[in-house]
């Protein structure tokens, strides 16, 4: 198990990290989600002991990673995929990983064809794509038969197979008991992986639940309505009934109407009254995108604007129509309620017992001041 209490780190007057406390547990894949720049590489790497947290505490099995008794045997992770030597080819990389650890080097040709990377492991890693360094970086977390692994975006650059992969690897990995934290910016990949969330905004926790709860807790179910696309006044005499017995209509993309504050038998009932025919009404709940679009809407930092394309705009072709903007959209309150409010009790921390300095696999290795040849 994975524990933080009250981690919080400043680089200068910037907090990275604040008051967070969570825990991690076994036997569940834990996706650690939160909006670019709130803190999850940053806490990930004080997991690992790769930074200091600069009050508060992290510990795995109730220790801080440096004291952790055989540490690379016990914690596997990806963090930074990057951080390879590029002369060096995959097989020789791992290899000396596994050197460093005493670990069997007959496990890294087993790792290699774990992560399906068998007819290149002789080739210089520098010359890999994005994916097929994310799948040397997983190579290396697996590489101990660790208890607890960490990916930072372990799904970034691979293909839709690679994807499918990894969300049956760490499914398969939190099916054997292990634990399993893993960051990501892809929600319907969370949505599909993860059991469990823990979910920080500006170095904060938001929240720590499972899925289900939170997309329940972070989103209102809302009904569907269609009206025959060839009508229009049909859609708006049905928009003008809802909304008159409070309902509260919005027109989505594809030109169905999203109705919350009226159940649906009540939708009927009006379309009924109001002599307008339908193509659809279905119940709906938000996805987990949704949801954590809502709950983190208040702590993004980096907004786009509207690309206004100033002195570079085309005239639009003779009968296009421009773009209708859809109302409400990007607006506070577009997602419904609001979040609620976090309160993660948690308990005390197990004392650290002292262990030996152990090497660090996760810190980024310095260049080989002379390049091996590929083998
Ligand atoms: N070494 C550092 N020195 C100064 N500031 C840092 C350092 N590392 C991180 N930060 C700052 O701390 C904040 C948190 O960064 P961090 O990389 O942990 O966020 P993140 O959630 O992993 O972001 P992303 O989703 O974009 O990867 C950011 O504002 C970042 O600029």
């Amino acid at each position: 198990m994975i524990e933080a209490v009250g981690l919080t780190k400043w680089y200068g007057d910037k907090t990275a990290v604040h008051d967070l406390s969570f825990q991690v547990r076994p036997g569940a894949v834990t996706g650690f989600l939160g909006p670019n720049g709130s803190g999850k590489s940053t806490t990930m790497r004080m997991i690992l002991g790769l930074d200091n947290p600069s009050s508060g505490s992290v510990t795995i099995g109730g220790y801080p990673y440096r004291k952790l008794p055989n540490a690379a045997r016990q914690v596997g992770a990806l963090l930074d995929a990057k951080a390879v030597h590029g002369g060096r080819s995959a097989r020789n990389h791992l290899l000396s990983l596994a050197q460093l650890s005493g670990i069997p080097a007959r496990r890294v040709d087993e790792v290699l064809g774990v992560v399906g990377l068998q007819e290149v492991a002789r080739k210089r890693s520098k010359g890999f794509s994005l994916g097929m360094g994310q799948r040397l970086g997983i190579a290396a977390a697996l590489l101990g038969d660790p208890q607890v692994l960490l990916f930072d975006e372990p799904v970034n650059g691979l293909d839709p197979e690679g994807i499918l992969w990894v969300r049956n690897l760490m499914k398969a990995l939190a099916a054997e008991g292990r634990t399993v934290f893993v960051s990501s910016h892809l929600m319907s990949e969370m949505a599909l992986t993860a059991d469990h969330l823990i979910v920080i905004g500006r170095g904060q926790l938001l929240a720590d639940m499972s899925v289900t709860d939170f997309i329940s807790a972070n989103s209102a179910d809302f009904a569907r309505v269609r009206t025959p696309d060839t009508e229009p006044q049909q859609r708006e005499k049905l928009t003008s009934a809802l909304t008159e017995a409070g309902g509260h209509v919005l027109p989505e993309l594809d030109g169905a109407l999203r109705v919350t504050g009226l159940a649906l038998p009540r939708i009927s009932d009006l379309a009924h009254e109001a002599d307008v025919r339908l193509w659809e009404l279905s119940p709906h709940q938000a996805s987990l995108e949704e949801a954590y679009m809502r709950m983190t809407q208040g702590v993004v930092d980096y907004r786009s604007t509207v690309d206004q394309r100033s002195g570079l705009q085309q005239p639009l072709p003779p009968g296009v129509q421009p773009p209708m903007p859809v109302p409400g959209q990007g607006q506070p309150g577009w997602y419904a309620p609001p979040p609620p409010q976090p309160g993660v009790p948690y308990a005390p921390p197990a004392p650290a017992a002292p262990g030996p300095e152990a090497p660090n696999p996760y810190a980024v290795p310095a260049e080989p001041t002379k390049p091996e040849d590929s083998r």
